[in-house]
């Protein structure tokens, strides 16, 4: 099947609103360049084979937001959603389309994609790079294909950042919202012993399965396709739930009876804008935040019952 790409340049500092505009018109199958990220890597980039060199170049107040809609889903209404909205919001925009194969969809963005350090000792390395592993890192080998969750977004991040300092060995995950499986995954390489990953996505369970295979942690895991902690009847030391805030909303009264004793939740795929309504929510709910870490404009939150 061909897909239609959305290509909608606009400022860096638009890019919260921006997106969460393209988000009305595909909840995923968005991929956001936000060159604005190579400043706060500058310090970083003395690892300059890790990033690609044409990225470099790239105008740093400008992101681009690609959206892949099927032919079939009517992409030509999407634009024009999309412009009225984008247009109502006061934002600046220009807007491209072309016409792509699956193929080019499902591989045109892997150029983007190397190897990622993330917090103390993880890195996160798509399944076509070689990486020479240093003493004391854990490798989480990735191929996300269709699904969310390559580490290079900052909720990802995020949850990947809270997460080091408390998983331990024998840890249960969940994962709600699994995507690419990185979240549950990555805990498993850090000492986890078994991940229950759910995502209301069939494709985002298919690549989950492909790589917990990768990464040699298949048999640790369970895998479920539906919505939220629906079909979970047990509790675990570690929930992930990178979704939206709404959702998290959503997902809240059931968090606690999910969590072991001492057990924490991670939430992220928070709007910052949103924050005082999670934190109410959190609280509401029996939670208490240990740790709340904020990133261009996301917040994720590492959570305990009270
Ligand atoms: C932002 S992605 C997160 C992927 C990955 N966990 C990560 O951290 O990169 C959110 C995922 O949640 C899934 N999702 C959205 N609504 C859901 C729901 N109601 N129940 C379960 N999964 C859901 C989406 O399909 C998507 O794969």
């Amino acid at each position: 099947m061909d897909w239609t790409q959305i290509d909608i340049e606009i400022n860096c500092a638009d890019i919260e609103l921006g997106s969460s505009i393209a988000h009305m018109v595909v909840p995923y199958g968005i991929y956001i360049e936000d060159y604005s990220d190579l400043e706060e890597l500058a310090p970083q980039i003395a690892h300059i084979d890790l990033i690609d060199e044409e990225l470099l170049k790239k105008d740093r107040t400008k992101a681009v937001i690609h959206l892949y809609i099927p032919e079939d889903q009517h992409p030509h209404e999407a634009v024009v959603f999309l412009t009225d909205r984008l247009q109502a919001a006061g934002i600046e925009f220009a807007v491209g389309c072309s016409n792509i194969a699956e193929e080019d969809w499902a591989f045109g963005w892997k150029k983007y994609y190397h190897p990622l350090p993330i917090g103390d000792h993880l890195v996160v390395c798509p399944s076509w790079e070689n990486y020479d592993k240093k003493p004391g890192e854990v490798v989480v080998t990735l191929d996300p294909g269709m699904a969310f969750g390559t580490g290079t977004h900052n909720t990802t991040k995020l949850c990947l950042e809270l997460m080091q300092p408390v998983v331990k060995p024998g840890s249960t995950v969940l994962d709600i919202g699994c995507g690419s499986g990185i979240l549950a995954v990555s805990a498993l390489l850090c000492g986890a012993d078994s991940a229950l990953l759910c995502d209301i996505d069939a494709t985002a369970v298919k690549v989950a399965r492909e790589n917990a295979a990768l990464n040699g942690v298949e048999d640790r895991c369970q895998f479920i396709q539906g919505d939220l902690a629906a079909a979970v009847d047990q509790q675990y030391d570690l929930f992930f739930a990178n979704i939206v805030a709404d959702i998290i909303i959503r997902l809240l009264p059931d968090v606690r009876g999910h969590l072991k004793p001492g057990g924490r939740f991670i939430a992220s795929g928070i709007v910052d804008v949103r924050r005082d309504e999670v934190l109410a929510a959190v609280a509401q709910n029996g939670l208490e935040v240990e740790q709340m870490a904020e990133d261009g404009g996301w917040v994720a939150l590492l959570c305990r019952a009270r």
